[in-house]
């Protein structure tokens, strides 16, 4: 029988397939990305983040199992000690620090993303939170592991150790996310799993606008003041 999860990736695929042809993935590959490029996209990564870590929070508060809060814990842990490495390498590339790039507003297409996932948390049970969270992990893991194989980069690659970072994890989260997704479908009826399919589909739309928003500078269409506030 076919994976619940396998059914969302099928689906998923021509997103996918758009993203790998992204200019901004595009210019991870060829080290072609300009500074502005990558302070934008790690401006909203860091906003971005933030709130991911808050809304694992949330599935926490959802959970009866504790294997399952553990690896919400981890991921929680993981994101504030280690996702940090990826940001650090763009900041290096386009030569600014990572603290000046904290605190910014989000972007019109960040705050989408993580307007989905906080009404996702707001109205839906644990499952349908997984199946928002999940392209997140699983876009970066197959877009780390293609330029890892058609780059076969060295360490003079600008983004040598981005490449690394997200296509070196294997499937670890992604496979864990999936699991959960696929265990918790199983007795949910037809209705129910279409939902579920619409979350997955919304956040990987999200995730190609994610990279969108970065390449193209995107902002709100009238400028303001006050530059630097909260990103929430
Ligand atoms: C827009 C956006 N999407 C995905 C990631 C990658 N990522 C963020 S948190 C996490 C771990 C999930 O438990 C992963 C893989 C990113 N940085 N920014």
């Amino acid at each position: 029988m076919t994976r619940f999860t396998e059914e969302l990736r099928s689906a998923a695929d021509p997103i996918y397939q758009a993203i790998f042809d992204h200019p901004f993935v595009r210019g991870i590959a060829e080290g072609t990305l300009r500074k502005e490029q990558l302070i934008h996209y790690v401006k909203q990564d860091f906003e971005y983040l933030n709130a991911y870590i808050r809304i694992y929070g949330i599935a926490i508060s959802r959970c009866e199992d504790r294997a399952i809060m553990a690896l919400f814990n981890e991921q929680i842990s993981f994101i504030l000690n280690s996702e940090t490495h990826p940001h650090q390498n763009f900041c290096c590339v386009a030569g600014v620090t990572y603290e000046e790039m904290q605190g910014y507003p989000l972007a019109p297409s960040a705050n989408h993303y993580i307007r989905h996932m906080l009404n996702v948390a707001h109205e839906g049970a644990l499952e349908d939170m997984i199946a928002a969270l999940l392209p997140c992990p699983w876009t970066y893991t197959e877009i780390g592991q293609r330029l890892l194989e058609e780059v076969n980069p060295d360490e003079s690659h600008p983004f040598y150790e981005w490449m690394h970072f997200y296509g070196d994890r294997e499937f670890g989260i992604t496979e864990q996310l999936r699991r959960l997704l696929d265990e918790g479908a199983d007795s949910l009826s037809q209705a129910r799993k279409d939902r579920l399919k619409e979350h997955f589909l919304t956040s990987c739309q999200l995730e190609y606008m994610f990279w969108d928003m970065a390449f193209a500078l995107e902002a709100w269409p009238v400028d303001l003041p006050e530059a630097k506030e909260v990103g929430r």
